[in-house]
Parts: C-alpha cells; structure tokens; sequence
C-alpha cells in the first residue's frame, strides 16, 4: 500500500487545521502518527478515509484519490475515536454490516476477538461501556483485513490488560497477514515499542517522519551553557529549545554528523519526551 500525501491543507470555518502537508508512506508496516492536541491528526485520518474533502491538494492510495471513490475505501478501515457504530444495532449485526462492507472481512477472527475480549454478541452497542466500545472497535479493525487500517486513540476506557492485548494482536496480525497499520495514541510510552515508522505533526504541519532506526541513530538532546550548547549545534536542524536555570537544552536532528563541544551533555530523547517537549512549546507560543 502506498499513500501519497501532496500539499494538502484543510481548514474549517475559523481554523487552519492543516497546512500545505506533504509526505508518502508504504506499508506493509506499523506507523505510529503522533501529535499534541490539535496538532491535526484525526483531521488528517477523516480526509484518508474519504470521511472529509481536502480544502487544497491531494490524498491518494496506491495511485487511486479517496475522496468519494467507494472502491479505495472498502480497503480503508478508520477506527475513530468514537461514534464508529449505529446504537441500536447489535454487537452482531454491526459486525455483519461491516462483512459487507470490507471486502476481504475475516469473520473467524471476529467471532475469536469476541470471545477474547468477552463482548456478547448480542448485547446493543447502546449497552457498551467505553471500555467494550473500544473492544468493538479494535475487532472491527482487526477483522476488516483492510490494507490500511487506522486507530485513533482506539483504547479509551480500556484496562492495562485489555490494552496489551491489543498490543499482542497488533503484533501477531502483523506476522501473519502484514498490513499497513497507523495508530494515533497519547500513550505513547506503552505503544512506542510497536512502531517501525513515526509521523509527527505539529501545529498542523508535518514536523518529522522518521524510522525507529533514524530516529534512534539522529535525534538527540544537547544540554549545557547556553552559549557551549550553541555552538556545538550550529548548522543542525533544531527541533526545540528551552532555557531553564541557565541550562539550554536543545533537541537536534544531526543528519548522521557527531555532535562535539566542550561542556555539553548529550542524551537520548525518547518519543514520550519528544511530545512533551512540543506541547510545551505550543503552549509557550499561545502564551506569547
Ligand atoms: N469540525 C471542526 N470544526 C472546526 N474546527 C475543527 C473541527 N475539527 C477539528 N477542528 C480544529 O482543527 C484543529 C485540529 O484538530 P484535530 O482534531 O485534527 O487534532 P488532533 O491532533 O486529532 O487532536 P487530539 O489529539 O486532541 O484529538 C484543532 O484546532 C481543532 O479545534
């Protein structure tokens, strides 16, 4: 599968959710799309699955837009964060519903993923509590056998315990049935293990997208004296900087090149650090 991603910008009435956006991915893989809050990440999974028309630019899948062409979207399952399912349906009946719709459907595996995270079947979605909700989404997602398969937050309401067997699902449907998989979480501590590609959006823009093997080998925090940390980044891409009691701390994308100085620290920076550091930014600049 190949999403090809040119220019694209979507605004609502009074908001710039996404600005002149471009960047392709290729699965079969595990993409974990990260982001503060309104960064733009479910703005940018409506207009994948056709939910939402760009405002400029263009979204295809393996050469095919998805906007308002039914075929590509029957390979395209997005498990939102909510709201996926009818309420007066059964748990039985959505999933029917949803056979019909995915082409290549796996109806063994829903009815397994039922019994794992014991859902009756006909209980209605009215019913559900937040956690079995999410439940029925994963099963949905899982069971679509869609090339493209999407979670948004997909594990609200869901214990630690029913949150790793997602995980151990991912992981395995991956082995045996490689697909393109691209989770949105916050838990990102929990999750970052499973990704092989990151996608980082920010401010509605894409910031960085990453393998985890780049990301390990050129993302690095610089800390020390101001005027040392500066000088042993200069030339490099700077992804964020903050000054806190005389120590700058500077998070760098080398490239590949070694960074050297006298004075300074350098230090991994783990995905979770990372988006703690952008929110902050963010709301430094709201502050501003
Ligand atoms: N239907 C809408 N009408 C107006 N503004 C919207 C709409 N949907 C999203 N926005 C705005 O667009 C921006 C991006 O929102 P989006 O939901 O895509 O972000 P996000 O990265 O998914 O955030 P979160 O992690 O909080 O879910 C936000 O400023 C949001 O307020």
């Amino acid at each position: 599968m190949k999403i090809e991603v040119k220019n694209v910008s979507k605004s609502y009435r009074h908001k710039e959710a996404l600005k002149n956006i471009s960047f392709t991915i290729e699965g079969p893989k595990i993409i974990g799309f990260l982001g503060h809050n309104g960064a733009g990440k479910t703005t940018f999974l409506n207009l994948l699955s056709g939910l939402i028309s760009t405002t400029k630019g263009n979204i295809s899948v393996n050469g095919e837009n998805v906007f308002n062409v039914p075929l590509t979207l029957r390979d395209i399952c997005f498990v939102a964060e909510n709201e996926n399912f009818q309420e007066e349906m059964t748990i039985a009946q959505t999933l029917k519903a949803n056979s019909f719709f995915y082409p290549k459907w796996d109806g063994e595996l829903a009815m397994e993923l039922l019994e794992v995270f014991a859902l009756n079947p006909k209980d209605k979605v009215r019913s559900l509590s937040k956690g079995m909700m999410s439940a029925l989404g994963i099963i949905t997602g899982f069971a679509s056998n869609a090339g493209i398969t999407i979670f948004d937050e997909p594990y609200i309401g869901l214990d630690v315990a029913a949150r790793n067997t997602f995980y151990d699902l991912l992981i395995e449907q991956q082995t045996d049935n490689p697909r393109l998989f691209i989770l949105s979480t916050h838990l990102i501590d929990e999750a970052s293990k499973l990704f092989e590609e990151i996608l980082i959006l920010h401010e509605g823009q894409l910031m960085l997208q990453k393998t985890v093997e780049e990301w390990h080998e050129n993302i690095v925090a610089v800390k020390g004296n101001p005027s040392d940390v500066e000088q042993a980044i200069s030339g490099l891409k700077i992804i964020y900087k903050h000054t806190f009691m005389q120590e700058l701390t500077a998070i760098v994308f080398t490239d590949g090149q070694s960074i050297e100085g006298q004075n300074i620290m350098l230090e991994p920076v783990s995905l979770q650090d990372m988006l703690v550091y952008l929110s902050k930014q963010q709301k430094e600049r709201a502050i501003k």
